[in-house]
C-alpha cells in the first residue's frame, strides 16, 4: 500500500536531490516524498526513488504537510506565485534558496510558517550541514519537525538571526565546492610528482576525510593537529611556508565574504 506523502520538493534539482536521497537512505524508500519539477529526466530519477512526481503545480501539494523550496533563487518568486493556491494554513514551508529573505517569500506566498535553511550537498551521503532560521511566528511543533526532517540529511545548526544564513552559506552552503576545489588542487600536485590519478585521488580523499574526522573526535583545535603534523626543520613547514607567504587564510576569508556578498545582492536583486 503506497504510504501518505508528507514532503514536497518544489524543483526537484541538484540540492533537493541530495536531501531526497538523504531521507531515502533513511527511510529506505522515497515513497513519502513527492517532487514538482519541470524537467521530465530530472523526475525520472526520483521516481526511481519511489517518489510521485508532478511537472506543474497540482492539487497533490495540498497533500504534503511539508514543502522545501528548491529552485533557484531566480525562479522563486514565480514558483512561489504559482504554488500559492495548493498551500493550507498549517503548511510548513522550508526554503533552501540562497539569499532569498523570509519577508519576501512570506509576501509572494501569503504565509507565515516559513523557514530558511541553508544546507549541502553532503545530504546526499548523509553528512549534510544545515544552518536554519525560524522566524518567531513558527511553532516549536513545526521547528521540530523541520529539524527532524533535515535530520536525515545530517546535522543541524540553528541560527538565531535570518543575516547569519549568509555566513552558513559563505560557510558550508558552498563550503563543499572550496574542499573539491582543494582535492583537485592535490591531485594535480601529486600527479605532476608521477602519482596515477587514482593514487592520489584515494590519498587526497583519505587525507581531507581523516584530517577532518580528527578535529570531530580528538577534541583538539585545528592548530594544535596542524602543529602536530609540522616538525621541526621539516617537510610539512616547508609546505605551510607557502601557504602563508601566498596569503591562503586571508584568501579563504576574502573568499568566504565574497559568497556571503552574493547572497546579499541575490537578496537586492531577488527579494
Ligand atoms: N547546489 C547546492 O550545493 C546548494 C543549493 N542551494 C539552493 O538550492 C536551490 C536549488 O539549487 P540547485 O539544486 O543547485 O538548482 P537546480 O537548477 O539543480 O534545481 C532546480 C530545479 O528546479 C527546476 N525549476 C525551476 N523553476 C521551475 C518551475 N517554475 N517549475 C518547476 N520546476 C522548476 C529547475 O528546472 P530548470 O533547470 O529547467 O530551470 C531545476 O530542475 C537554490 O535556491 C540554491 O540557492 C542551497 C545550498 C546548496
Ligand atoms: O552557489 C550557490 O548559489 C548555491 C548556494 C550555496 C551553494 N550553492
Amino acid at each position: 500500500m503506497k504510504m501518505t506523502l508528507a514532503i514536497a520538493f518544489i524543483g526537484g534539482g541538484n540540492m533537493a536531490q541530495a536531501m531526497g536521497r538523504g531521507i531515502v537512505t533513511a527511510k529506505g524508500s522515497g515513497e513519502t516524498i513527492y517532487v514538482m519539477d519541470r524537467n521530465p529526466e530530472t523526475l525520472e530519477k526520483w521516481q526511481g526513488w519511489g517518489a510521485t512526481t508532478g511537472l506543474a503545480p497540482s492539487a497533490t501539494l495540498s497533500e504534503c504537510k511539508v514543502w522545501i523550496l528548491a529552485v533557484k533563487p531566480q525562479n522563486l518568486k514565480e514558483v512561489c506565485e504559482s504554488i500559492k493556491p495548493y498551500l493550507k494554513a498549517d503548511t510548513l514551508i522550508i526554503s533552501v534558496a540562497a539569499g532569498i529573505s523570509m519577508a519576501s517569500m512570506q509576501q509572494w506566498l501569503g504565509h507565515e510558517r516559513i523557514i530558511r535553511t541553508m544546507p549541502n550537498t553532503p545530504a546526499l551521503v548523509g553528512m549534510g550541514m544545515t544552518g536554519m532560521f525560524a522566524s518567531s511566528v513558527v511553532s516549536g511543533e513545526d521547528i521540530a519537525l523541520a529539524e527532524e526532517t533535515l535530520s536525515y540529511m545530517g546535522g543541524v545548526v540553528k541560527v538565531d538571526q535570518e543575516s547569519l544564513i549568509d555566513a552558513v552559506t559563505a560557510l558550508s552552503g558552498s563550503g563543499p565546492a572550496y574542499i573539491y576545489l582543494f582535492i583537485e588542487s592535490l591531485i594535480a600536485g601529486a600527479t605532476k610528482m608521477g602519482l596515477t590519478e587514482e593514487q592520489a585521488k584515494q590519498m587526497a580523499v583519505a587525507t581531507v576525510a581523516g584530517a577532518a574526522k580528527m578535529v570531530e573526535t580528538t577534541g583538539e583545535t585545528p592548530a594544535k593537529l596542524r602543529e602536530n603534523v609540522s616538525s621541526k626543520g621539516g617537510t610539512t613547514l616547508a609546505a605551510l611556508g607557502v601557504f602563508y607567504e601566498r596569503g591562503l587564510p586571508k584568501i579563504v576569508e576574502d573568499a568566504m565574504v565574497a559568497a556571503a556578498r552574493r547572497a546579499g545582492e541575490l537578496s537586492k536583486e531577488l527579494g
